[in-house]
């Protein structure tokens, strides 16, 4: 019942005068055919029964008949507008408050929790149409009911156990309809998961990025056989329903078909008794015809709102779900960095069934300086630096800046004083002067996006490309038609990874920098290029590296190494050198690998 009242509000919301029409429209489709009933009834009865002088009486029925007709036949045409109208303005504000919600969530935890994620698919998938379909159908389910009433009315004034009789014959149809809407319900979800694993394959065996591998390891069979083995369990499940579906409803329908079959036979025995006219017996079956159609389209409809209920459920759970990160009221702002951060005994997990990623960090970057993160893979880097981002909150301890605990400022402020390079950088299916303006929106001007692609070594290759900085880089999206299609150009990785350094140098001053593997996809002459560029941008302000290439780090004014969480040595590259540690293990060993020495087992 809330689903519906929150779907007839967000439908009132998006569009009133569309809703009241729709109101008005339902009302006279379930009242004309009543009245083309009772018309046709008297006009039968006048023309039977009064031969003379009747065309008096019989032109105003018969026009007024036509106007019923034309009426009737033009209603469900407006009907039909007037819904898509209001689903298309509903579906417009259902996707507004959707994407209104996934934006409340500022961390990445909602997006990284699958139930959360399956809800939210479900709720991108149908969330949109749905509030539109339940209004629709309930107004449907209305006009079903006025109409079957009128009929129902009309069959009383003939005898009045006429409409007991039609209206117990409808009830089985009814209660199957609602047992079966109850089953398909329960069919979908328990189908749900197997749907999703079929998409999956399907989704897989076409997707460029998978197709090197799918190729090489010849496994295009092997997930066809999956996708195929799914789509089979998902048939058997729907058979199985619509077995069902038919044995409930020919019983259903048995039963009322003997019904109405039983009251045509005592119309036309009575008629020919004289103890009601042959206009009663063409109300009566009209009548019993009407009674039974409303039914059935009510069940449809009640069927269909069911069904979309269930997934508008999924569309609530989302809108009213709360912010990920607890947001102080009154956020502190945050003022460019003047001393430094501090992780001040940082604890961290990304969920609480899940191991400690980090167990009590501490360290200070003071402004100005660079800070390199090292460690073997899983260790805690890319965490760290998540968490400077507030993209998850700690659990234990804290993350200051300047002294300030960032969970008390508002973390959109906090982001717009960073800049950063991550490792798992976006490719977006953007122009290349899009690629590089994302970063510092709006106010990117074409002198300042080409600025920035000369400083990170992008401007040769762009400029060499068909459009220039005005290239789409994608293979999704096409200007124009087919056969004239501008088509999209794919750049390399180290070509993409140059645009997302250069999105990070359009963020201009900020107090702190943040690079992940800055040049991991990039060739050495250019990851030398690319670092010193970085070493001039990075002149005056406070950064944090990631590399696992340790050349790069040398110069960083402060080293930490991480092991499972911790920090297990920090310094700069010469104290851990002399500390002959973990950190000059992995560097003499990296440092042979270039010399061609062998390398040392440990
Ligand atoms: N989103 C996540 N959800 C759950 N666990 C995660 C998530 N991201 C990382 N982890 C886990 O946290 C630990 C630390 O991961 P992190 O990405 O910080 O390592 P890293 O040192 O950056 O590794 P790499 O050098 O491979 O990038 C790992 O055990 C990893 O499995």
């Amino acid at each position: 019942m809330r689903g519906i009242l929150r779907a007839l509000g967000l439908t009132w919301r998006a569009a009133r005068k569309h809703t009241c029409t729709l109101v008005v429209l339902n009302l006279l489709s379930a009242l004309v055919p009543v009245l083309t009933t009772w018309l046709t009834k008297l006009l039968i009865d006048v023309v039977a029964h009064e031969r003379d002088g009747s065309v008096d009486r019989v032109v105003p029925l018969g026009a007024a008949l036509a106007a019923a007709g034309v009426v009737g036949g033009l209603l469900p045409h407006s009907v039909q507008y007037a819904t898509k109208e209001v689903e298309r303005r509903v579906g417009l504000l259902a996707q507004q408050r959707l994407y209104e919600a996934t934006g409340r969530f500022v961390g990445l935890g909602r997006l990284e929790d699958p139930v959360f994620l399956d809800r939210l698919r479900l709720a991108q998938q149908h969330g949109g149409a749905t509030p539109g379909v339940v209004v629709s159908a309930v107004l449907s389910v209305v006009r079903a009911v006025v109409m079957a009433l009128g009929f129902l009315g009309s069959l009383a004034l003939l005898a009045w156990w006429l409409p007991v009789v039609i209206a117990v014959s409808v009830a089985p149809v009814l209660a199957v309809e609602l047992w079966l809407a109850k089953r398909r319900a329960e069919t979908h979800w328990r189908l749900g998961p197997t749907e999703r694993r079929e998409f999956f394959y399907r989704e897989l065996l076409t997707n460029l990025q998978a197709a090197k591998e799918i190729r090489l390891f010849g496994i295009g069979g092997h997930l066809r056989d999956r996708m195929t083995s799914e789509r089979r369990k998902i048939n058997d499940g729907r058979a199985r329903l619509d077995r069902r579906e038919l044995l409930a409803q020919s019983l259903a329908g048995f039963a009322t078909a003997g019904c109405a079959g039983l009251t045509v036979l005592w119309a036309a025995v009575a008629a020919a008794e004289g103890r009601i006219s042959i206009g009663d017996v063409s109300l009566l079956i009209a009548s019993v015809v009407g009674v039974q159609s409303a039914g059935a389209g009510m069940m449809r409809d009640i069927a269909r709102s069911h069904h979309q209920l269930l997934m508008f459920r999924h569309f609530l759970a989302v809108v009213d779900s709360e912010p990920d990160l607890a947001l102080h009221p009154s956020p502190a702002s945050v003022p460019p960095l003047v001393r430094g951060i501090e992780f001040r005994d940082v604890w961290f997990r990304y969920s609480p069934e899940q191991p400690w990623a980090l167990r009590g960090v501490s360290f200070t970057v003071h402004r100005g300086q660079v800070l390199g993160l090292v460690g073997r893979n899983g260790a805690g880097k890319s965490t760290v630096i998540k968490l400077l981002c507030r993209m998850y909150d700690v659990e234990r301890g804290a993350i200051l800046w300047d002294g300030v605990d960032i969970r008390e400022m508002d973390p959109a402020q906090l982001r717009r004083r960073t800049g950063a390079v991550f490792q798992d950088f976006m490719k977006y299916d953007l122009t290349v002067s899009e690629n590089i303006a994302l970063g510092d929106l709006p106010g990117a001007s074409p002198e300042r996006i080409t600025a920035a692609s000369a400083e990170a070594g992008a401007h040769s290759f762009v400029t060499e490309l068909p459009g220039r900085y005005d290239t789409l880089l994608s293979r999704i999206f096409f200007h124009g038609d087919d056969a004239q299609a501008t088509r999209g150009v794919t750049l390399s990785g180290g070509q993409w990874q140059r645009l997302a350094i250069a999105r990070a140098y359009l963020r201009g001053d900020r107090d702190l920098l943040i690079l992940d593997e800055p040049s991991s996809g990039l060739d050495a002459e250019a990851e030398a290029e690319i670092h010193q560029g970085l070493t001039r941008y990075r002149q005056g302000r406070t950064s944090v590296l990631i590399s696992h290439r340790l050349g790069s780090l040398r110069a960083a004014d402060m080293l930490l190494v991480i092991e499972d969480g911790r920090v297990i040595e920090r310094g700069s590259h010469e104290q851990l050198m002399a500390k002959a540690g973990r950190y000059s293990v992995m560097f003499e060993a990296q440092a042979r690998g270039y010399r061609g020495e062998p390398a040392e087992v440990r």
